[in-house]
């Protein structure tokens, strides 16, 4: 039976197939290259540490997941955008993908027009040709899922990053994904505490991980993070950054709620 992951990734390779058909690398590279400058992904979250002494906020803009459905039906990216950096974030995510998660591309220009906070695209990247298109969207950094891509394509992806100016966020979520992120040299590593197979959630995973990962990249947790207590477990694992979506999606008053959760 294939899991989610491998679905995601079929209709990915069909999408990313169709959309180089349209447009080809030397029409992507000039989109990217006519873009607004990129903003420092990584150099904000570490103005963001300095400046509070607190794990660093990634608010993710996120209307639905093939875990939870629905999150937010009354949807605005510019508005939720204000909203998070009014509560003190110091990046945000925006997920881009349709088929599962409801995004759509335009979400990433809207949010970031409406803010001067870094933005990562939050997709599934299977293709080089995709960071090209991520910063001719105008992001700043990108998504590298280990899970999701080999040792060779993972290189790839992180040296078209690197041409671009880009930030580009490593993901892992067990032990030999780490040593696969050690081996790649990023300085951007997350751990996601969802498996992206089963959906199970467990913040063990940052506490498991956290020391095994590279000494000189910034530490991200990502998923399950719903209270300051949370936040406070994955910063006593030497987290520096925590990236959120649902918890803070969920809320009416969403720049209340992220004042709350950065607060502990
Ligand atoms: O969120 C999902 O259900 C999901 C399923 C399959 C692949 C990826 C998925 N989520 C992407 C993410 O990593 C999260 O959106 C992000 O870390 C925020 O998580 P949360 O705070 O739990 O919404």
């Amino acid at each position: 039976m294939t899991d989610v992951l491998e679905r995601i990734a079929a209709y990915k390779r069909e999408d990313v197939a169709a959309r180089k058909a349209a447009r080809s690398q030397d029409a992507i590279e000039a989109l990217a290259l006519a873009a607004s400058a990129p903003r420092g992904f990584r150099d904000a979250l570490d103005r963001k540490v300095e400046e509070t002494g607190r794990p660093a906020l990634i608010a993710e803009i996120k209307k639905a997941s093939p875990s939870k459905g629905l999150i937010r039906a009354d949807f605005d990216p510019p508005a939720l955008a204000r909203a998070y950096e009014a509560g003190g974030a110091a990046c945000l995510s925006v997920l881009t993908d349709g088929p599962s998660f409801q995004g759509d591309d335009a979400f990433l220009a809207q949010a970031r027009a409406a803010v001067s906070l870094p933005c990562l695209r939050k997709d599934f990247l299977v293709d080089p040709w995709q960071v090209a298109e991520s910063r001719a969207l105008g992001a700043d950094c990108i998504l590298i899922i280990l899970a999701m891509v080999d040792d060779a394509l993972a290189a790839e992806l992180l040296a078209e990053a690197e041409r671009f100016g880009m930030d580009a966020l490593i993901e892992t979520h067990d032990e030999i994904e780490m040593a696969r992120a050690c081996a790649l040299g990023g300085d951007l590593v997350g751990v996601n505490n969802r498996s992206l197979r089963t959906f199970e959630v467990d913040l063990e995973t940052t506490e498991r991980l956290s020391m095994l990962s590279p000494v000189k990249a910034l530490l991200v947790a990502e998923s399950g993070i719903f209270t300051p207590e949370d936040v406070q477990r994955v910063s006593a694992a030497h987290a520096q950054a925590v990236l959120v979506g649902e918890s803070l999606m969920r809320q009416a008053d969403v720049e209340a709620a992220t004042r709350s959760l950065l607060a502990a």
